[in-house]
């Protein structure tokens, strides 16, 4: 098999690319939970994504983009994380893997895509991955990062979740090409503070992480004198 058809080959390269230390195990962790993504998807519709080499770049690359990032943010702290519309676990399970000191929390209103994110968690030992069959606008948290991609509008998103958000929180939205509409749609009580490009290695594509956070008031308590 050629480098440029070997996944593994390209998941070294990739992480590579992207600055992340993977180990073996955590490579053959990601692997495997791509395979089981397609053998899952033969009974149940997880995603529509089929082609494997497709999923390799769409899926994993794309949402591993997303763990340098991340890790900035919270500067390698052990904090609690929620992927909303986590569907076959895009970015969730990947996150979960690659950032030990993460635990994730994946909701999804669809009982067998929780029931897959158990099971990875079972078949990958990944202690620090949950499946919740839930709609988010019912979980309480707290949870320090609220995390989704190809989820809702960025209105919808932190006035659904906001109940999920601790105190200081920050969501954490994965958009494509910047989106300027929705920015400007976001209710009073939230504030974008960075949007932030990422290269996804292997695609042509626009890809950023819209930041966002609880807008504080001045005069209010939470704002302090
Ligand atoms: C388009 S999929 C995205 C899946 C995944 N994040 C990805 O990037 O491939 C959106 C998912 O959101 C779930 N969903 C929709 N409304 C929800 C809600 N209120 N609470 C939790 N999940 C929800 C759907 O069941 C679906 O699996």
């Amino acid at each position: 098999m050629s480098a440029a058809s070997d996944p593994s080959a390209r998941l070294v390269a990739a992480a590579a690319a992207l600055g992340i230390e993977l180990g073996v195990r955590q490579q053959e962790q990601l692997l495997a939970y791509l395979e089981l993504i397609a053998k899952w998807n033969k009974v149940y519709n997880l995603t529509a994504v089929r082609d494997p080499d497709e999923m390799l770049v769409q899926h994993l690359f794309d949402s591993l983009a997303a763990v340098p990032a991340l890790r900035r943010q919270t500067g390698g702290r052990a904090v609690r994380l929620l992927d909303v519309g986590s569907g076959a676990g895009l970015p969730g399970v990947v996150i979960a893997v690659c950032c030990p000191e993460i635990h994730v929390d994946c909701v999804d209103t669809v009982g067998k895509k929780a029931a897959f994110i158990q099971q990875v968690a079972v078949q990958l030992r990944l202690p620090n991955l949950r499946g919740l069959h839930d709609r988010v606008e019912q979980l309480a948290g707290p949870y320090e990062v609220v995390s989704s991609r190809a989820f809702a509008s960025l209105a919808d998103f932190v006035t659904w979740s906001e109940g999920a958000l601790a105190a200081g929180g920050v969501w954490l939205a994965m958009k494509g090409k910047r989106p300027d509409a929705e920015l400007a749609a976001l209710p009073p009580a939230a504030e974008a503070f960075h949007v932030e490009q990422l290269i996804v290695p292997e695609l042509s594509a626009e890809r950023c992480i819209v930041w966002m956070r609880r807008r504080i008031e001045p005069g209010s308590p939470a704002a302090g004198s």
